[in-house]
């Protein structure tokens, strides 16, 4: 149990996530976080009637006395927001980043202070389910108990693992997307269900202990992926003639394409925001 406040600044799909799994682990209590955003009060009140946490749009509210603050907006919102936040931000407070793709020493120059704490971490939104994978990176300036707290709260919610910031990247292509990766699959499932005739109350739970199935397997046997497939896998039988298809259509090399752009985009993010704060 944590006694102290967390800050949330934006607060859309994972600081709802966050604050979620947070709460259902009983990290913290309501009263111990507060959510600020722009001006999207409809989001606000959602959160606090949902949650109970409490809520404003106003930074310096949110942030005084708070001791770790999250900064959960867009890349593209983070030079306002860091903006609005510069002045109350300091020293005694752990600040963690959850943005895409810009760096550390980025977030250091916008809010232009020596000694602060800065962590940027890369959790999912099963965060709501405690089931994230986190992936956190910190500053070689963090304060040993901070960085033990960032972890402390972020394993509330999933696993964790710290790397280099410059691996944050490839982390953001694979894990951060990671569940859209997941839906996707679902979504073909769910279509290709429909098509076939399955009725959907019957598809719905199927599709999603097949998945768990799988998982499970993954996790409770010793067993590789590839072995479990295999396992699957009759000669001539339904489930070769089904790999097949993905085999000629190159699936396999779409994947890994997929989680390369991931990644670059990630690093692109990094170097677009190099570039402005160069030109400014
Ligand atoms: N959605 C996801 O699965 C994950 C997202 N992230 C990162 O988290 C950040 C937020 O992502 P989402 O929650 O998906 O975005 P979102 O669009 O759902 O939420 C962003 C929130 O920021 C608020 N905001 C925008 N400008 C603001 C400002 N100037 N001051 C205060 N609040 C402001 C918006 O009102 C909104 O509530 C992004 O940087 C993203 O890279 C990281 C891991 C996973
Ligand atoms: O799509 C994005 O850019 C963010 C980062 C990881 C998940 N969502």
């Amino acid at each position: 149990m944590f006694d102290g406040k967390i800050a949330f600044i934006g607060a859309g799909a994972i600081a709802e996530a966050l604050v979620a799994g947070l709460l259902k682990s009983e990290f913290v209590e309501s009263e111990q976080i507060v959510v600020s955003n722009r001006e999207d009060l409809g989001r606000l009140n959602h959160l606090h009637l949902n949650y109970g946490v409490l809520t404003t749009t106003n930074k310096e509210l949110a942030i005084t006395g708070a001791n770790i603050v999250i900064l959960a907006v867009k890349p593209k919102d983070l030079t306002v927001t860091i903006d609005d936040c510069k002045n109350f931000l300091h020293e005694e407070q752990v600040i963690v980043s959850l943005a895409a793709g810009v760096s550390i020493q980025t977030i250091r120059n916008l809010i232009g202070k020596d000694n602060l704490n800065i962590v940027r971490a890369m959790p999912t939104t099963s965060s709501f389910v405690l089931k994230s994978a986190t992936a956190l990176s910190f500053d070689h300036e963090v304060a040993f108990e901070k960085a033990q707290l960032v972890e402390q709260l972020f394993k509330q919610v999933g696993i964790t693992a710290k790397v280099e910031e410059e691996e944050l990247h490839a982390m953001t292509g694979l894990f951060g997307s990671g569940p859209a990766y997941i839906y996707y699959i679902v979504e073909q499932f769910e279509r290709a269900a429909m098509s076939l005739g399955v009725h959907r109350d019957i598809a719905k739970p199927f599709i999603q202990q097949t998945l768990v199935g799988a998982v499970s397997m993954l996790q409770e046997t010793n067993n590789s992926p590839l072995t479990l497939r295999k396992k699957v896998t009759s000669p001539n039988g339904t489930t070769q003639a089904g790999i097949s298809i993905l085999e000629d259509n190159e699936v396999s090399n779409s994947f890994q394409r997929c989680f390369l752009r991931a990644t670059e985009r990630s690093e692109e993010i990094e170097i677009e925001y190099k570039k402005w704060m160069k030109s400014t």
